[in-house]
């Protein structure tokens, strides 16, 4: 597994006003939406193209256009969905899969109550979305889904990660095509499975307690 922070003032401010506590929800949304933008472009970096003819108004030239099969952006539900816009924005041709997940506050363990992507995605590259990899149990089990489907290169886009979870995702996802891309790796987990100093529940920042 490949880990990029992406190191960048822009970035850096950004991330700061969205772990402010007192930041609401519409602007929450706002600068996840930014801060995505920012990170899909290093998340990018190796996104398959291929050549193409065209014609300036000067001349024939040779250029670059995304290839086929097309990319797959899949948000992890609810707070991955906060990520989506800003990163088709960049990759226009994308076709789009859903995953459901939660993670029960108590255990912290995953569990997925929505699917709804290709069953065959053999040669795919897939950008796999969720603002925060905490225990790395919902990013694990997401990407194991998308490997078994046959995606040969996995790209985890995440705000914020902790130090744990990097960890996790190193051990189980050894040896496999997976690179996460995320604006920090924080300090640690505190006995809650927060990431500290973080920013707190991504989802409920972005659409309240669904309480
Ligand atoms: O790395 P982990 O320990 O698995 O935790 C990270 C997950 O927890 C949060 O989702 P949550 O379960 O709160 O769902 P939500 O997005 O619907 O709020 C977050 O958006 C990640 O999906
Ligand atoms: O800090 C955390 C950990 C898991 N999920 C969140 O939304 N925030
Ligand atoms: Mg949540």
């Amino acid at each position: 597994m490949r880990l990029h922070v992406v190191d960048h003032p822009l970035v850096a401010h950004k991330l700061t006003t969205l772990r402010d506590k007192r930041t609401d929800s519409a602007t929450f949304r706002r600068l996840a939406d930014e801060l995505v933008t920012l990170l899909a472009y290093e998340a990018t970096r190796d996104v398959r193209t291929e050549q193409v003819d065209i014609e300036t108004p000067v001349t024939p030239t040779t250029g670059v256009k995304l290839s086929y099969p097309r990319p797959l952006v899949v948000p992890i539900l609810r707070a991955g969905l906060g990520m989506l816009d800003g990163m088709v924005r960049l990759l226009p041709t994308a076709e789009v899969g859903f995953l459901g997940m939660i993670r029960n506050e108590e255990t912290l363990e995953a569990s997925t109550y929505a699917t709804r992507m290709p069953e065959d995605l053999s040669g795919r590259q897939v950008y796999v979305l969720d603002p925060m990899l905490a225990t790395g149990g919902t990013l694990v089990a997401a990407i194991r889904e998308l490997i078994k489907r046959g995606a040969d290169d996995v790209t985890a886009v995440v705000l914020l990660a902790a130090p744990e979870g990097v960890e996790i995702m190193e051990r189980e996802l050894a040896g496999t095509p997976v690179t996460v891309v995320t604006a920090s790796v924080d300090e640690r987990l505190n006995e809650n499975g927060y990431i500290v100093p973080g920013l707190g529940d991504a989802g409920d920042r972005m659409y309240g307690s669904a309480e």
